[in-house]
């Protein structure tokens, strides 16, 4: 666990001052206040902090090592810091890691903090999104997606939940805990038409994880392949929530929730605005190499962009845009 987050050690130089010194010391749990708890996973809890030196607020994950290395979940911490860093310098869509440390038990994730919260929150406090709403923060999320695919990462847990908002009620995908990071020569165009061109799709000789029932995919169900389609599933998943108010698979157990993504048995209520159903039924879809975007190359999902739903996106500018209010 110690190697996972182990990062090199920025010695200070003797050039800066003493006050400037403390920005390239390694930091160490003594330089944040730690307040209230935000966070309470499997194998972390992430607290509010404050930094003492420069007033700043991150949100601090903290893991402990023996809780890692007896559940084998040194990889996962891994795999999480890796694709954070790969994401370092996406300026938008994406928590930052700035920086990780340890001590003798645990290890330590210095996020940036999204002061909104969580997208589910606005889910739940308004009922559903109005038609607007919905497709600004579908296509900041898809904006995030392409990002995140372009460099092989594939998050396998995409949940309203893990969709944060920053103070400028922007989105923020968090939680890498559950990526999947495809290796170099791998990362090609999203998810092959070509059947046997699977070599984008890593199938994993036993389920070595499964997301959040409601979003998980059924080929990550049934056959056991990660493919960035899996979170094009979430995707359409998240789209019918906001619009809706809840998932499209539901049930009162995990396994029968299960049951109905490999039946497809879902609907659409009354009054579900056309374009955006059609959407979603392109990305529902059981074959995940016929999902809507499944067949795209490049760095950018051009067949998603173009479909009616996102009508009036200005894509180029939507992160500078003030977003729609919530309501
Ligand atoms: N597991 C994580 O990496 C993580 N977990 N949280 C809090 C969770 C709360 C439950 N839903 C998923 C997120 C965070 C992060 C990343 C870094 C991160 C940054 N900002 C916030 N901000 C929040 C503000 C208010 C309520 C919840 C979270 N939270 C996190």
């Amino acid at each position: 666990a110690s190697q996972a987050a182990a990062a090199p050690v920025q010695t200070p130089t003797s050039t800066h001052s003493s006050k400037e010194t403390y920005r390239h010391t390694k930091r160490t749990a003594k330089d944040y206040i730690f307040g209230k708890l935000i966070g309470d996973g499997c194998y972390s809890t992430v607290f509010l902090a404050k930094d003492i030196h420069t007033g700043k607020e991150y949100a601090i994950k903290v893991c402990e090592k023996s809780h890692i290395v007896r559940n084998q979940k040194v990889q996962y911490i891994k795999r999480e810091k890796d694709a954070l860093n790969m994401l370092f310098n996406v300026p938008h869509g994406f928590v930052k890691l700035y920086c990780t440390f340890q001590d003798e038990e645990r290890l330590y994730f210095v996020l940036s903090y999204a002061k909104n919260g969580e997208l589910l929150h606005y889910i739940n406090k308004v009922g559903s999104f109005e038609l607007n709403v919905a497709k600004f923060y579908v296509a900041e999320l898809l904006l995030a997606l392409e990002k995140m695919h372009a460099k092989g990462i594939i998050h396998r847990d995409l949940k309203p939940e893990n969709i944060l908002l920053d103070e400028n009620m922007h989105l923020q995908i968090a939680d890498f805990g559950t990526v999947k990071i495809l290796e170099p020569e791998k990362i090609k165009s999203p998810t092959p038409t070509v059947p046997e061109d699977q070599d984008s799709a890593v199938r994993s000789r036993k389920i070595s994880f499964v997301g959040t029932a409601q979003y998980v995919s059924p080929d990550l169900l049934q056959n056991r392949v990660d493919t960035r389609a899996s979170d094009l599933w979430a995707l359409g998943c998240i789209i019918y929530q906001m619009i809706s108010g809840l998932p499209p698979f539901r049930a009162s157990n995990d396994f029968l929730t299960f049951q109905k993504i490999q039946k497809m048995d879902y609907e659409f209520p009354e009054g579900f605005p056309a374009e955006a159903k059609d959407l979603v039924e392109k990305l529902l879809v059981l074959d995940h190499t016929k999902r809507l975007g499944s067949s795209d190359t490049g760095d950018t999902y051009e067949s998603i962009r173009r479909h009616p739903f996102f009508e009036g996106i200005d894509w180029e500018n939507i992160w500078e845009q003030t977003p729609p209010k919530i309501s």
